[in-house]
């Protein structure tokens, strides 16, 4: 098993309430935790500094999105330069969230993980086929590409975390199963080893995301190729903590 460090991020999306989050706090400190696993959550924009200053320093906390300017007019957007001044380390770039519905574009999405890196953020950088590039044989030629636009202009890959997320597993109950998912991420790991680095390809971490649940969890965990989840809905639900710890 390759000594990557399991990391399991929450993604809240636009859900919670400080009501609600009050819950996902309290189950988040009950834990357990298991601290070989990295955890982060991505929270809504507006809640980032209330759930910075309710979980403790070892759980990381992301931004959902960031823009690639430092400051100005762009309404709207969220500089990296303002999350680390509330102290926020993380921010989730290029999911297909923000791709579908917010038309960001590979080459965007590439400059905008590039400039939160520089700013000294860690990112995870989201990529996935939808069902129709699926079923047409082009999964690997789109994350393959997907990829390959980040790699473009990013060169230090130490602080990035890519979550495959196949889009048609998202949030529609229809998990890939674990070899579908072990299948993309080992096809992406050797791609990246030929064609970013051999060293990149070793340490970088590859999530899966889509319908991950307590139940499946396991059994994706166990693949070697998979280094942690990117959790939407069961992110929300007390289940998460089984997640976090899918390793154990
Ligand atoms: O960022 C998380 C993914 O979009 C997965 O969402 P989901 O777990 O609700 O399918």
């Amino acid at each position: 098993m390759a000594s990557r460090r399991f990391v399991v991020g929450g993604n809240w999306k636009m859900n919670g309430t400080k009501k609600q989050i009050e819950e996902i706090v309290n189950f988040l400190q009950a834990g357990p935790l298991d601290p070989n696993t990295e955890v982060v959550v991505g929270v809504p924009a507006v809640y980032l500094e209330h759930v910075r200053s309710k979980l403790p320093a070892a759980i990381g906390v992301a931004a959902q999105n960031c823009y690639k300017e430092e400051k100005g007019a762009f309404t709207g957007e969220l500089s990296p330069l303002m999350l680390k001044d509330i102290g926020i380390d993380w921010v989730i770039i290029g999911h297909s969230e923000r791709r579908q519905i917010f038309k960001e574009t590979d080459a965007l999405i590439a400059e905008k993980v590039k400039f939160a890196l520089d700013k000294g953020l860690k990112v995870i950088a989201c990529i996935g086929e939808t069902l129709e590039q699926r079923e047409s044989g082009k999964t690997e030629e789109v994350v393959f590409s997907q990829t390959q636009t980040i790699a473009c202009l990013v060169k230090d890959w130490t602080n990035v975390v890519i979550a495959y997320e196949p889009v048609w597993a998202i949030g529609t109950g229809k998990t890939a199963t674990p070899q579908q998912a072990q299948d993309v991420h080992k096809a992406l790991r050797e791609y990246i080893a030929k064609n970013i680095g051999e060293d990149v390809a070793k340490s970088v971490r590859i999530q899966y995301g889509g319908s991950v649940t307590g139940a499946n969890c396991k059994e994706l965990a166990a693949m070697p190729d998979i280094d942690g989840f990117l959790v939407g809905g069961a992110s929300l639900k007390p289940e998460f903590v089984s997640i976090v710890n899918a390793r154990q």
